[in-house]
């Protein structure tokens, strides 16, 4: 069973003059136990309210997000609360989501706290357990966020949201406000974090670099839609989407077979008026009449390489 299922979540915002934002748009997907999955697109595509609607920490329009087989949207307070122990989201500013005041230790303990979860020794011992486990040392519990680089408050922030033992990360833009090999430092971290613990991640990121290593399937967004999921490895070798294709196209990658950059004219359409037909017509290299016209659907394609597991919404394929 998946440890988490979305179906036909949907998400929108009041917008400006009475239009309506559609930030996420009828999203279905899954996440296995232990399975990573990465989430990208440009800025503005609802990556963000995708991670944080699954977490109720932005109420869904519409759809269901069954963890464990059961529903959270509507969940009582109460209910919610016990939820949040095995759902935890590391954000991309590790400054903003630290308090300044508190001490290192006590920042990590609160979920510990606010959970009633073991002594006051052993919330200790366990906060002790929790800098080791993010590669920090046992006097950071002492001290104050500001004391820290960039790249080790995301590693407080990574212990504080492993306090608990989640069964489910969602890591929003974790590693984007850091240098890049600060970044690797903590992808790297994260990713054997997630074996060790045998956690589920959703790995979101605009930057298809960042979560090519560690996730076992991506999800392609635009303007509010997955446009292709599949194995990561088909994904980073056989993408099927234009979108996809253009994405890819931007990171250079050793021993790419042919092509250059695919450059992607004009800006992300307004979510609050998206294209009609298939939102991403109005820049797509491969843009054909009927994309002016009709939505494509996100299914199998028939007409690609044997063996592909990959979805994709795309009128260049043809439905299995
Ligand atoms: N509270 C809000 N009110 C109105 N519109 C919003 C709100 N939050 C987000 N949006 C809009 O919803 C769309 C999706 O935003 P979201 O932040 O989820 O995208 P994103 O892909 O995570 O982008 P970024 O990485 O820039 O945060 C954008 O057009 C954004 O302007």
């Amino acid at each position: 069973m998946s440890l988490l299922e979305l179906r036909h979540l949907s998400k929108t915002y009041p917008g400006a003059n009475g239009a309506v934002v559609q930030a996420v748009s009828d999203v279905s997907l899954t996440i296995a136990p232990g399975e990573v999955l990465g989430v990208v697109g440009e800025s503005g595509c609802g990556k963000s309210t995708l991670g944080r609607s699954l977490l109720r920490l932005i109420e869904p329009t519409a759809g269901e997000v069954l963890f464990e087989g059961r529903d959270l949207v509507g969940l009582g307070k109460r209910d919610m609360k016990s939820v949040r122990r095995d759902l935890q989201i590391i954000f991309q500013d590790p400054f903003g989501s630290l308090n300044p005041r508190h001490t290192v230790g006590g920042i990590i303990g609160e979920p510990l706290e606010v959970h009633r979860v073991g002594t006051r020794a052993e919330r200790r011992a366990r906060v002790t357990e929790l800098l080791k486990l993010v590669g920090l040392p046992e006097d950071a519990a002492n001290r104050y966020p500001h004391e820290f680089s960039g790249g080790q408050r995301q590693r407080i922030a990574i212990a504080r949201a492993l306090a608990l033992e989640p069964k489910l990360l969602v890591a929003d833009e974790a590693v984007s406000a850091l240098d890049v090999s600060i970044q690797s430092q903590i992808i790297n971290l994260i990713a054997d974090l997630q074996k060790r613990l045998n956690l589920s991640i959703m790995f979101i990121s605009h930057d298809l670099s960042v979560i090519r290593h560690v996730s076992d399937r991506i999800a392609v967004m635009y303007l509010g839609r997955i446009v292709e999921i599949g194995p990561a490895e088909e994904i980073m070798t056989a993408p099927k989407h234009p979108y996809t294709q253009a994405l890819l196209s931007a990171i250079p990658r050793p021993g790419a077979a042919r092509g250059g950059r695919i450059v992607l004219e004009g800006e992300l359409p307004d979510p609050a008026n998206p294209p009609a037909g298939c939102a991403f017509h109005t820049r797509c290299p491969k843009v054909m009449d009927i994309c002016h016209r009709q939505r494509p659907l996100l299914a199998r394609p028939a007409n690609v390489e044997p063996g592909s597991e990959s979805e994709v919404a795309c009128h260049l394929y043809e439905a299995a």
